[in-house]
């Protein structure tokens, strides 16, 4: 059987970014940029005061304080000065006003008293030529690359952008990810189940997944186990970017999800992996959809809800992130040292719920990891409960307290 390590490098090779798209500032936030920001001015576009204060020529305050300036104008932030500063002369100014010619500092208004048509300022330490004051362009310069292409834009970078009027970036576009649970026994959590049913709660994990993974979650309605109605919802899957299917992949009598997607010409690349939860997962790609983009990446994951989570960031949130045109990696795992002793048992690689604490001094001060006492692969109660999962290898083996193990974190939103 395929192990992970195996798997993950199937998925991406046959992910690749999406066409890149101008998309409105507001809508860009996580996307990947695939072009390079050029800055369009001069930033500040002139010198820019940044106190309130008075902006005055240093050579007027060589000699002993207070000193007597006469005061011709008063600049505010958006206005342009119209008088240049001669000697014995000063403008009052406001922060983010420009400087007026002449001057070459600002003296904060803290520092003076005004005198009629005079102030008089008292600066406690002597000013200095650029006190107060940025110079034009000292931020950037017209024609500067800002940002590359690759760059994940975030809050901030996102006003940067703001900031030279580059409003509709071209970006690697979010992934559209249609959420299709499988099953007679599911009904929608609203709804109180019959004998033999169980709520739908895949949708709502994967559909929360897919958002932190910067995707578009589309939650299909829940299919039931038989061939009509499976296949339309899958083959409406096919016209996007991902398609996630929970349930039916294994080996039951009603397992129909992969019999009914090589019917939809999705080309199969592995079945099943050496892990644990999460053994039956099927991955591969749609048919060439007719708008010239690549198939749709197919991913059937198990139906227990743990198996699920552990599939999506385990091979589904990278392959997310190559389709969003950022680097395509394993997932993130720190290394955390058990805080009591554990035995693993069990011919799969496994993750299990843990919790992670705070460093611990008789630890080497790093963090520390307790397995939960979990109920397997359906036990979604422990998994809310955990900050990820630990990681051990196959293999049966009593580890002591202190070893290090790879510790995989839950994505959080914040
Ligand atoms: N003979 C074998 N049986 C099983 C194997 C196997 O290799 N041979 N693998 C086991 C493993 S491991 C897993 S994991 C499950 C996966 O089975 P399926 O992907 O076919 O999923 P289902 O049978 O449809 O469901 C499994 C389990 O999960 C519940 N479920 C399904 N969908 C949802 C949902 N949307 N929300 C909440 N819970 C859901 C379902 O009711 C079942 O209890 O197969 C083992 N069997
Ligand atoms: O691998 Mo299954 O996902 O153990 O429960």
């Amino acid at each position: 059987m395929l192990t992970v390590s195996d798997a993950l490098r199937l998925v991406l090779d046959h992910a690749s970014p999406l066409p890149p798209r101008r998309v409105p500032l507001a809508e860009a936030i996580g996307c990947a940029l695939a072009e390079t920001v050029l800055a369009d001015r001069d930033l500040p576009p002139f010198d820019k005061a940044l106190l309130d204060g008075f902006a005055v020529r240093t050579a007027d305050l060589s000699g002993p304080v207070p000193v007597a300036l006469e005061v011709i104008e008063e600049i505010t932030a958006g206005r342009v000065p119209t008088r240049a500063i001669g000697p014995g002369q000063c403008s009052a100014i406001m922060t983010g006003a420009p400087m007026p010619d002449g001057a070459d500092a600002v003296v904060m208004v803290e520092h003076s008293r005004r005198d009629g048509p005079r102030v008089l300022l008292c600066p406690p330490r002597p000013v200095l030529p650029d006190a107060g004051r940025l110079p034009r362009g000292r931020e950037m310069r017209q024609g500067d690359p800002l940002l590359g292409p690759g760059t994940r834009l975030d809050a901030v970078k996102l006003g940067l952008l703001a900031s030279v009027g580059w409003t509709n970036p071209l970006v690697s576009p979010r992934p559209v990810v249609t959420i299709a649970s499988t099953g007679d026994e599911l009904v929608p959590p609203d709804q109180v189940p019959g004998p033999g049913q169980i709520r739908n709660s895949n949708a709502t994990v994967l559909e929360g997944l897919v958002r932190c993974c910067s995707g578009v979650p589309e939650v299909a309605p829940i299919a039931p186990d038989r061939p009509d109605p499976l296949r339309e919802v899958l083959s409406r899957g096919l016209a996007n970017d991902v398609l996630l299917i929970t349930g039916g992949v294994s080996a039951g009598t009603l397992d129909l999800v992969p019999g009914t997607l090589a019917e939809l010409g999705m080309t199969p690349v592995f079945h099943k992996i050496r892990l644990k939860p999460g053994k039956p997962l099927l991955f591969g790609v749609g048919p060439a959809r007719p708008d010239g983009r690549p198939g749709t990446l197919v991913f059937g994951l198990p139906g227990n809800p743990v198996s699920g989570v552990v599939g999506f960031l385990l091979f589904v949130c990278p392959a997310l992130k190559v389709l969003r045109g950022l680097p395509g990696a394993p997932p993130e795992t720190i290394t955390a040292r058990l805080a009591q002793p554990f035995s693993h048992r069990g011919d799969r690689p496994s993750y299990v719920p843990a919790l992670l604490r705070d460093p611990s001094p008789d630890l080497d001060g790093g963090p520390v990891v307790s397995p939960i006492n979990w109920a397997g692969s359906a036990d979604l109660r422990s998994v809310a409960l955990a900050d990820g999962f630990a990681s051990f290898p196959a293999g049966d083996f009593d580890y002591e307290a202190g070893t290090p193990v790879p510790f995989l974190l839950l994505p959080r939103s914040q």
